[in-house]
């Protein structure tokens, strides 16, 4: 069978990159095309110097998709982006996977209210499949256009998903507690990642705003069918990439920590990538890998729940799920290409 065709438009950002890390090596698809606007004409490996000798392949404006006739292409632009390229090229002629949170959410109204800016292309927003892969495999099988997940929402709607579709926990009052490394912030330089300012240093941002407070909460909605509301704090903490993601909920009955573990355990039994673990879990366990580390506990004293996964923000929380949606699309195994163990210490 012939390989799939696949173009990479923002190819020089830290997800774009990570896209090409992982598809160079993938057994079913090729990259003809990576696109940057302001590196156009560069080699990739030029840009990223940890290709050196690994590809030959240049940078190229994005108008130049025209010359290909490709299958999918992978958006890793920042939200807002996004939009125009979709309404500018569509998604008819190729599949699309947009790595921002411009279809994310279920209208243009509540994008509007969280992301602060017009919505561009609202019908697109109906047509668009929300990529979390081990939930909605379904529904991304068939899809033309995929909002994979943000980072924050994979690692916090993974640990509750199962807790709210069996009815263990109540919908509101869930706490959402989130650190991670700057990676997440995108390559270009801010004064929020300035290497002094994080350095030895540990912070809140976002609360009560942060535009990955609706996302986890209508994602969980629509696979539970109860109205969710979550609380969410995210941190940026020292490290190049990683989150670990702690939530609190409370339980609507009296509940046995092993019956809790157990029912974890079976819900995510016959997932390759996600692993439901017996300890608290650490960024390091997934560094560079698709998995996502699901540690859950029962506190009768408070009467809490509490998990705690993490995965790396670049790969689950962004190119890998984002590939592994793309086997899901094509119908390929769906660890195709992702089979690499965590990078570790
Ligand atoms: N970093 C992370 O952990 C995660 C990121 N995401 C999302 O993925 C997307 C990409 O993120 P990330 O790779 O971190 O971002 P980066 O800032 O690292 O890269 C952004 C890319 O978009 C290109 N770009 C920027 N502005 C424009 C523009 N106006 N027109 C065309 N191209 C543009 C840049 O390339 P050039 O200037 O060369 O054209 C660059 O290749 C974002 O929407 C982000 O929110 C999702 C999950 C996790
Ligand atoms: C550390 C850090 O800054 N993280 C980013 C989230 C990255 C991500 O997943 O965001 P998208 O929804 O934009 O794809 C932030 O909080 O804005």
């Amino acid at each position: 069978m012939p390989k799939h065709k696949i173009g990479i438009v923002g190819a020089t950002g830290y997800t774009g990159s990570e896209l090409v890390r992982l598809l160079t090596n993938h057994p079913k698809v090729q990259i003809d095309i990576i696109t940057s606007e302001s590196k156009a004409g560069q080699k990739f490996s030029e840009v990223n110097s940890h290709f050196n000798g690994l590809t030959d392949m240049v940078l190229e404006p994005l108008e130049k998709l025209q010359d290909y006739d490709l299958d999918l292409v992978f958006l890793a632009l920042p939200h807002g982006v996004s939009m125009d390229f979709i309404k500018d090229w569509g998604y008819e002629d190729f599949r699309v996977i947009d790595l921002s949170g411009d279809f994310r959410l279920q209208s243009a109204e509540i994008y509007e209210q969280w992301y602060g800016k017009k919505h561009l292309d609202p019908d697109s927003i109906d047509d668009a499949v929300f990529g979390l892969s081990e939930l909605f495999r379904n529904e991304i099988r068939n899809a033309q256009l995929v909002a994979n997940p943000g980072c924050y929402p994979t690692s916090a709607i993974l640990a509750l998903a199962p807790l709210l579709k069996n009815n263990f926990i109540n919908q509101s009052n869930i706490i959402v507690d989130s650190k991670s490394g700057v990676t997440g912030a995108g390559a270009t330089a801010s004064p929020k990642t300035h290497f002094p300012d994080v350095f030895g240093n540990f912070s809140a941002y976002g609360l009560r705003n942060h535009r990955h407070t609706p996302e986890i909460q209508t994602s969980l909605e629509r696979y539970s069918g109860d109205k969710t509301e979550i609380l969410f704090t995210p941190h940026l903490i020292p490290i190049d990439r990683g989150i670990l993601t702690t939530t609190y909920s409370t339980p609507k009955r009296k509940l046995d920590k092993k019956f809790i573990e157990d029912t974890l355990f079976s819900f995510y039994e016959k997932e390759h990538f996600i692993r439901v673990v017996d300890d608290p879990p650490n960024v390091k366990n997934v560094r560079g890998s698709n998995y996502c580390d699901i540690y859950v506990t029962y506190d009768e004293r408070t009467n809490k729940i509490v998990t705690v996964s993490t995965i790396d923000n670049l790969v689950k929380g962004a190119a890998g799920q984002a590939v592994q949606n793309m086997n899901i699309m094509f119908g390929y195994i769906e660890r195709t290409g992702l089979d690499i163990i965590p990078l570790s210490p």
